[in-house]
């Protein structure tokens, strides 16, 4: 068993199956699967060599039975997540071979009739998440025998007869079975876990406030009938006349336990009832609060790229690949935030097609990853359960009233333009302020210039970045055309997203002005594309966006960041670096190399770095206004009918490959 047994498995798998995130598997670019979406491998060094370890494919509309001998020869797997798919059962009847298999997420997909028994033959399983499927019958007491079992959720399927009370003696951390159709009283072991883990079932005993029926012991007197008893002194027939006819001391204080017991047990429903609906209200808030703090843990503890739940960690819908990333634990149950104030609890949605597409307990639902953490925020990618995808950017440290914030995200909003990209909704309470966007699934510009410098990449040749330049060009000047005062005022590659077929899209306008102090201290990458004469972020101007934009056209033509170390080392910015080598001589030198094996088009190439030099005069003034930037750049680059051709062709271009 090697790493070409492996990827035999995940042919075998792909073909069987054809997912979405199947599709970008390619078994002609490499032979080794390690670098496929959703695929990780142990290092070549590990005592196996090189295995498949992990594989993660949440929510990538999966939808046939997993057929034996593929999955599970992937004999070194230890994570395997296929939550939020359409998966049916059964699962494959030799998936018992997975006998390394630690974290299995199988939550919200279509699996159905009894837990199967290859599941509960993985010795070595630590969590196991099956809930929101349609799973029927007992739960079985082999759970007992996994002995590493921390995280068991079985939420939201048909389960039903007793809990075992063998499931005590797994070392169990977190526990769920809300939402089923069991019966029976809660073995004492499982009370820990909180009455949520248990609501929506037919159980009685602690942690829930009804009491199993065997545990009400009342008095003798009130049990029995018999002639005498309960007229009777208590003592059983030997009443006297007089006392015929009324209730002996005994039996009274029977009735009156009986009614005190019955009493609270009405209390304890109504109690219960309240605090599912309010539990309902008020999960979407604390989740994502709980949520975002989970992924911002992850993104503060980690830079790399990782899946998270957007789910609360301390909610019964707990997080779950979460807790198989690394060793590292969330902190859990926490998270909680109080809020206050007359706002709206949900999404409000810009624009009347998109109108309510999805709400905050879809986003809360959805499985996520952090994109990176910009000037602003925060933003994470999204995937919702429907397999949407969207970007969330969570706002911090934001600076003005609730109603001027509304105001201005609604200004934002508002603006639809080809070449912006579209701000869906907003979510906004004291503590949390969020923005839905579009995703965008070739991500940014900054990321396709500098992202992969390996052999694979392939090379981002002069009519696409004449393309995006011209892209970008018109949704800057869409934004300067709406009123004189304004402006991005962040440009930037990182701004600069792209769709599959390489058009640009100007995205974070208008945050500029919403942001609180912290953001006026400037982080180094966003340093290089600031005009000279902004000394406070948040006053930005048109000029100075001009000047970043410019910037963005000499990054675009050099293939260098303004922050790139060359610049650095040299203690200059990367237009005076331009101008330097340019004034020397009109020479090739600035050009990044891949522009230059098209030798063709060195002409224009020279003439758009001329207006990015002109952008980025030091005088505001001296900068052409966004339309004439535009007009200039449709001049060189031949407009529309010349690039449309260009875009025809990087169609063809393997996009995964080039990132
Ligand atoms: N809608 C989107 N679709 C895909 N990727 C996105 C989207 N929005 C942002 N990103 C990417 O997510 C990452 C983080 O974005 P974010 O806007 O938070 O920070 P930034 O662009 O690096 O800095 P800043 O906040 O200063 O703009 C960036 O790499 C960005 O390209």
């Amino acid at each position: 068993e090697s790493l070409s047994t492996d990827l035999s498995a995940l042919l075998s798998f792909r073909s069987a199956l054809r997912g979405r995130t199947l599709s970008h598997w390619n078994n002609t670019a490499a032979a080794s699967p390690c670098s496929w979406p959703g695929i990780q491998c142990s290092s070549s060094s590990s005592p196996t060599g090189q295995r498949v370890v992990s594989l993660r494919l949440p929510a990538a509309s999966l939808s046939s039975a997993i057929p034996d001998n593929t999955l599970s020869n992937l004999t070194a797997l230890r994570t395997l997540s296929l939550r939020f798919n359409f998966l049916p059962s059964p699962l494959p009847s030799d998936f018992s071979r997975l006998s390394s298999l630690r974290n299995l997420y199988l939550r919200s997909n279509r699996f159905s009739g009894p837990i199967p028994d290859s599941v509960l033959s993985l010795p070595n399983l630590v969590r196991l998440d099956l809930s929101e499927n349609h799973f029927s019958g007992p739960i079985p007491s082999a759970f007992g025998n996994l002995t590493r079992l921390r995280t068991l959720f079985l939420q939201g399927n048909s389960l039903s007869g007793n809990i075992p009370k063998e499931l005590t003696s797994s070392p169990l951390e977190q526990f769920n079975v809300s939402g089923n159709s069991l019966n029976g009283s809660i073995p004492e072991g499982l009370a820990k876990f909180g009455v949520s883990a248990f609501a929506g079932n037919d159980l009685c005993g602690k942690p829930l406030a009804l009491v199993c029926s065997e545990d009400i012991s009342l008095p003798t007197g009130t049990a029995a009938g018999g002639n005498s008893s309960i007229f009777g002194g208590g003592s059983g027939g030997g009443g006297s006349g007089k006392r015929k006819g009324k209730l002996s001391g005994g039996a009274i204080a029977g009735i009156a336990i009986g009614c005190v017991l019955g009493f609270l047990l009405l209390l304890a429903l109504l109690v219960c009832l309240c605090r599912s609906k309010w539990n309902k209200k008020s999960r979407s808030v604390n989740a994502t609060a709980a949520a975002i703090k989970d992924l911002e843990f992850y993104a503060v503890k980690d830079d790399e790229k990782r899946v998270a739940g957007l789910e609360s960690g301390g909610s019964s819908y707990a997080n779950q690949d979460v807790y198989s990333v690394g060793a590292m634990q969330l902190p859990k149950g926490g998270g909680e935030l109080e809020v206050n104030g007359g706002f709206e609890k949900k999404l409000v949605f810009f624009g009347n097609s998109r109108a309510k597409a999805f709400d905050l307990e879809d986003l809360l639902r959805a499985s996520a990853e952090v994109l990176g953490k910009g000037t602003y925020g925060t933003t994470y990618k999204a995937i919702l359960e429907d397999g949407t995808m969207v970007a969330v950017k969570r706002l911090k440290d934001v600076n003005v009233p609730a109603s001027e914030y509304k105001e201005k995200i609604e200004a934002i909003g508002r603006m639809e333009n080809e070449n912006l990209g579209s701000l869906m909704a907003y979510y906004y309470s004291n503590d949390e302020k969020l923005l839905v966007y579009e995703y965008m699934p070739m991500g940014s510009l900054s990321a396709l210039l500098h992202g992969n410098k390996g052999a694979s990449r392939t090379p981002l040749n002069w009519e696409t970045r004449a393309a995006i330049a011209l892209g970008a060009a018109r949704g800057v000047e869409y934004l300067h055309s709406q009123d004189p005062s304004t402006s991005h005022g962040n440009i930037k590659s990182s701004n600069i997203l792209l769709t599959t077929k390489h058009d640009a899209r100007v995205s974070d306008f208008g945050l500029a002005s919403l942001a609180g102090s912290s953001a006026s201290s400037t982080p180094n990458r966003v340093a290089g594309y600031r005009a000279p004469e902004v000394t406070d972020p948040r006053k930005v101007s048109q000029k100075a966006d001009v000047y970043s934009f410019g910037v963005l056209l000499l990054e675009l033509l050099t293939g260098k960041a303004p922050t790139h170390s060359l610049l650095n080392e040299e203690g200059i910015d990367l237009p005076r670096w331009v101008q330097s080598v340019v004034c020397e001589e009109w020479s090739s030198e600035v050009f990044d190399l891949d522009l230059l094996r098209q030798q063709a088009v060195e002409e224009e190439m020279v003439r758009l770095l001329q207006l990015g030099v002109d952008c980025t005069a030091q005088y505001p003034d001296n900068r052409p206004p966004m339309s004439e930037v535009r007009r200039q750049i449709e001049e060189i680059c031949g407009g529309g009918g010349q690039l449309a051709g260009a875009l025809e062709e990087v169609k063809e271009v393997d996009v995964a490959s080039t990132l």
